[in-house]
């Protein structure tokens, strides 16, 4: 794998490349700072909540044992309900191991196919490059960042709008690190969903095509409601006329889902 380097934009008026200023770092795998984690809860190894309640509770005393020292701690996840994504096996086969992700992640990865493009007045996005089509159904790359102890763990909250919450798990920020889908704004007529699914018994945020997407398309998910009212600003994509909150009236109350993994 590639090493951290800096993220590359094109600028639409200036026609060309130019760095976009560090120290936000273009990475290839999850970042961890193992301060952020010494006061938190010990939640290593956690189990996906489906996991019968018994075995939780034995496996959680295992867990609180562990120290957290690598992503691979706090996303390892040995559910006996949920396939893996890549070989199809339950997470307690033995067959299923961390090559699963390793392969996953190589099968699937599409930052080739990606151009980052701005300024503009949503800053930077991520759109297709010329050429290129994406299917529907199509995964596309992890969700990377920061690995962030859940602020139930620690007692502190993030102001952070890079943020996205394995549920029970942990939050992967992107502010400071990421990979090219940190550039991915938001639209309330979207073309991928973001799912938490499980690879090589390990949680994953990952993104997945909605519908077929073209060249030059501008790859956008829905945040939802309630990330634009935490935030404090409104959604101005051009779905509608005026700023608004995505969703209306019916707006959900909970931050944006990575399903499976709650
Ligand atoms: C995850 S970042 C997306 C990448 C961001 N454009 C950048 O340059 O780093 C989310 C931020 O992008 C902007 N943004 C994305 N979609 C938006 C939308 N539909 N309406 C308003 N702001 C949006 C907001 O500033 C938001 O906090």
């Amino acid at each position: 794998m590639a090493k951290d380097s800096q993220f590359k934009a094109y600028d639409l008026h200036r026609k060309k490349q130019h760095a976009i200023s560090s120290p936000l770092a273009n990475i290839t795998r999850h970042r961890l700072n193992p301060a952020d984690w010494a006061d938190a809860e010990a939640v290593a190894g956690k189990p996906a909540r489906k996991v019968a309640k018994k075995r939780a509770a034995k496996t959680k005393k295992r867990a609180t044992k562990k120290a957290v020292r690598t992503a691979t701690d706090i996303l390892h996840c040995w559910s006996a309900e949920i396939e893996c994504l890549h070989c199809g096996k339950l997470g307690d086969d033995p067959n299923c191991e961390s090559k699963c992700y390793d392969r996953f992640r190589k099968d699937h990865s599409i930052r080739h196919l990606i151009d980052v493009k701005g300024p503009s007045h949503l800053g930077y996005g991520a759109f297709t490059r010329p050429g290129v089509q994406l299917s529907k159904g199509q995964w596309l790359d992890e969700y990377l960042g920061e690995l962030k102890p859940l602020a139930g763990d620690t007692g502190e909250t993030s102001a952070s709008l890079y943020r996205c919450e394995i549920p029970g798990i942990c939050a992967v920020d992107a502010e400071q690190a990421g990979n090219w889908t940190r550039f991915i704004n938001s639209h309330c007529r979207p073309n991928v969903k973001l799912w938490g699914e499980f690879v090589g018994k390990r949680h994953v945020i990952l993104f997945q095509a909605l519908r077929d997407i073209g060249p030059e398309e501008e790859i956008v998910f829905n945040y939802g409601s309630w990330y634009f009212e935490r935030a404090g600003f409104k959604c101005v994509c051009d779905a509608y006329k005026r700023p608004h909150i995505p969703g209306g009236e019916h707006r959900a109350k909970k931050p944006v889902r990575c399903s499976k993994a709650g």
